[in-house]
This record gives C-alpha cells, sequence and structure tokens, in this order.
C-alpha cells in the first residue's frame, strides 16, 4: 500500500457545505495531502479563501487558502490519484464519469451513482467489503480501466439508520420489517439551505427524493454480492431475507446531525431482548477501525442510558462526527424493538465517510 508516501487528492465541490468538511477533516491527514480543488466556473480562478463562504468551526487551513480553484475537469487534476466529490447531484453525474475515465479513484457523496449495478455503496461502519465490486467496474467500462473506479457513499439519513441496523442482524439474525422516521437537520440541504421563513418555528414534512432512497440503499447496503446465472458479481438487495423498509422524512430546526427514530421486526423468534439489543450495539467495532483506517471511530456506538439522549445539540461531534448515538433503547409493541439514532449528516453522513472508505481502499491496495 502507502511505503510512508502521501496520496495526492482533489476536492470536488470544495466550496460546498460537504467539501467544506472534507478539507476540515483533509487537511492534516496521515494517507492524504489536499493538492487541487474544484467547484463551479463561478468560483474557478479565485483563491479557495475567496470563493468559499467558510462555514466551518475551525478556521480555513492555512495550506488551502491560497490554492487557486479550478473548475471540475480532469485536466487540472492530472497530478492527483484520488478525488473526494461534493458535488451538486445537479452535475455530479457527468464530471465524477469524467474523471474515472481519466483514471483516478473518485469517493462520491451524490446520489447519481448510488443505483449503478457496479459501483459499490458503502457506509464504512458496515460493509467496507462491498469495494471489491470496483473489479467488476473496472473490467466493463468502455474502455476497460487500469486504476478508475467510482465508489459512493449512503444519504446521509440511511446511514444513521443502518449502522445500529447491521450490528442487530450480525447479532440476532435477518431482519424482516423496519419504520424508519427523520428529523433531519438543516445542513442536509447544503448552504443556504432552507429559508428561515420555511423553517424556523416549524417543521417540514417532506424532503424530496429522501424516504425513496433510505428504502431502496438500506438494501443495498445490508446485502450481499453473489453471482448470477452469467457469472456477473451482482448486489442481492437483501433477498435472502426480504426486509421492508418504510421511511418517513421530515425537516427540523437543528443546524447539523440527523435524528431517526427506528422500529424493527426479527425474523427469527423470541426476539432479542433490549438489554440484548443495547450490549450487541455497545460492544460493535467496525473492521475498518480493526484494520487502521484512521478516520474510524474507536468506539461506533455509544449508547445512551438517559431517558432525553441522544440530542443533535450535545451528540453530534461524538467522535467528531464519525461514530452514532443510539439511545431509548425499548420494546415496540408493534414490531419487535425501538430506539432513537443520531448520526452527523455531514461527517459520518457525508465527507467522514468518503474518506474511510478511502482509507480502506489504499490499506487495501487499490489505490
Ligand atoms: N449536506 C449534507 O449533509 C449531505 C450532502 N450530500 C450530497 O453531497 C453533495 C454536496 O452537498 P452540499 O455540500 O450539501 O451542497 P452545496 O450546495 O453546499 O455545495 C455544492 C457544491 O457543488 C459545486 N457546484 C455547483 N454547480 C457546479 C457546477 N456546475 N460545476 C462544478 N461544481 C458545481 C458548488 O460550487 P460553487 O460554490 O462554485 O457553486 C459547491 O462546491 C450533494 O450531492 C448532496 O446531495 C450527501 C450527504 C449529506
Ligand atoms: N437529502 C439529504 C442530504 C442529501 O443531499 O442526500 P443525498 O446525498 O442522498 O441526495 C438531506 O436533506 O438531509
Amino acid at each position: 500500500m502507502l511505503d510512508g508516501r502521501k496520496i495526492n487528492v482533489g476536492v470536488l465541490g470544495a466550496t460546498g457545505t460537504v467539501g467544506q468538511r472534507f478539507i476540515s477533516l483533509l487537511a492534516e491527514h496521515p494517507f492524504f495531502v489536499i493538492h487541487a480543488l474544484g467547484a463551479s466556473p463561478r468560483s474557478a480562478g479565485k483563491h479557495y479563501a475567496k470563493a468559499v463562504n467558510w462555514k466551518q468551526v475551525r478556521p480555513i487551513p492555512s495550506q488551502v487558502r491560497e490554492i487557486i480553484v479550478h473548475e471540475c475537469k480532469p485536466e487540472h487534476f492530472l497530478e492527483c490519484e484520488v478525488v473526494f466529490s461534493g458535488l451538486d447531484a445537479d452535475v455530479a453525474g457527468d464530471i465524477e464519469a469524467s474523471f474515472r475515465l481519466a483514471e483516478l479513484a473518485v469517493f462520491s457523496n451524490a446520489k447519481n451513482f448510488r443505483r449503478d449495478p457496479n459501483v459499490p455503496l458503502i457506509v464504512p461502519l458496515v460493509n467496507p467489503t462491498h469495494l471489491s465490486m470496483i473489479r467488476q467496474q473496472r473490467a466493463l467500462h468502455s474502455p476497460p480501466l487500469k486504476k478508475g473506479f467510482i465508489v459512493t457513499n449512503a444519504n446521509c439519513s440511511t446511514t444513521g439508520a443502518v449502522v445500529p441496523l447491521a450490528v442487530l442482524e450480525k447479532a440476532f439474525g435477518p431482519l424482516e420489517s423496519c419504520i424508519i422516521t427523520t428529523m433531519q437537520a438543516i445542513s442536509g440541504a447544503g448552504y443556504p439551505g432552507l429559508p428561515s421563513f420555511d423553517i424556523l418555528d416549524n417543521v417540514v414534512p417532506y424532503i424530496s427524493g429522501e424516504e425513496e432512497k433510505i428504502e431502496w440503499e438500506t438494501l443495498k447496503i445490508l446485502g450481499g454480492i453473489v453471482d448470477d446465472d452469467e457469472g456477473q458479481k451482482v448486489f442481492d438487495m437483501h433477498s435472502r431475507q426480504p426486509l421492508r423498509v418504510s421511511a418517513s422524512c421530515n425537516r427540523v430546526p437543528v443546524i447539523e446531525g440527523h435524528t431517526e427514530c427506528v422500529s424493527v421486526r426479527f425474523a427469527r423468534r423470541p426476539p432479542p431482548s433490549p438489554q440484548q439489543v443495547r450490549e450487541a450495539l455497545q460492544g460493535y467495532t467496525s473492521d475498518v477501525y480493526t484494520m487502521g483506517c484512521p478516520s474510524a471511530p474507536r468506539h461506533t456506538i455509544f449508547v445512551h442510558e438517559e431517558a432525553d439522549r441522544p440530542q443533535p445539540r450535545l451528540d453530534r461531534d461524538y467522535q467528531a462526527g464519525a461514530g452514532v448515538c443510539v439511545g431509548r433503547v425499548r420494546q415496540c409493541r408493534v414490531l419487535d424493538i425501538k430506539f432513537v439514532v443520531l448520526a452527523n449528516n455531514v461527517a459520518i453522513g457525508a465527507a467522514t465517510s468518503s474518506i474511510i472508505n478511502a482509507e480502506y481502499a489504499a490499506i487495501k491496495g487499490e489505490i
């Protein structure tokens, strides 16, 4: 893998909410060094510090302030091996495909390639081994690729839910059904997000496309990879034990941190007790942490005993936003078990996941 050298990386969408978090997290990274930045033609040609409307707690890292922002064209990123994409989904599809064609490794937050049958959808605390699909992706690409690939991470609400769901499946066998109700922060809509007139003193019970993404992505992430009749690898979408997922999504006046109420029914009878569920969640260690990915949280899930936690203002920075917090684990009178989960939408829900995915790929020798 790395032989002690650092890998040059670029950030696409570097001026946005997710792009800024990438820059904060990559500023002092042991594997990666920021080499190039890209954004829209509106920002191109400016020093980063002039182009960005910086909204992070820590100041703009000094080494990126003077970098000239480029348009998102591969010719400006040829000295990079990896790009992290925080691009607007309206443009991410074509741009990310062009970087893959130019033999770069693309780690994307955007939704565009999540449903591609050869693109892994990886929540690193859950299914990093889906990275293996990039070999088929390269081979089936026209023309076939030597190094280029795209890896996506999930929708931020999907990410928060699938971490505890995956742990429960591992401990207690397949889930049969799951109901998820989200309370999503406004930073999930990028900056400036919703008009204050719409979100202050209010809850908006609709986020376009979100419920469908949670219901579909959960199956791709929790399912395995199998061989089809032609010997191709395919994602099995949890088909061996069909899992029904029903999601309802709400926007709430919180800046950062998506809170979700989750109820689950297990296939096996009798189901686990709330105490068994708490112990399984608290005791889980992710493979990416064990393998030494530097951004992986030491403790994947913190289980609160207090009746009124997790809360976004208090818990969104747990493990620098890389872990998730669960609370209120209790019996559900309709399904089996219900709980609340909080995940930082900009960190483990976005930039941190992409970075851990790239760390895992580097450790595995794929970049
Ligand atoms: N915010 C979140 O919590 C999460 C976001 N995501 C996804 O991550 C991506 C980024 O989200 P977010 O940071 O919130 O979005 P923002 O709107 O904050 O940022 C979008 C970025 O895309 C750039 N961009 C816009 N148009 C173009 C263009 N024509 N060419 C090149 N670059 C362009 C913008 O550059 P400029 O400043 O120059 O306009 C900006 O850097 C989206 O796909 C989103 O769905 C995923 C999970 C969570
Ligand atoms: N839709 C999410 C953020 C997002 O951009 O999701 P996706 O990457 O799945 O489009 C939210 O509003 O909180």
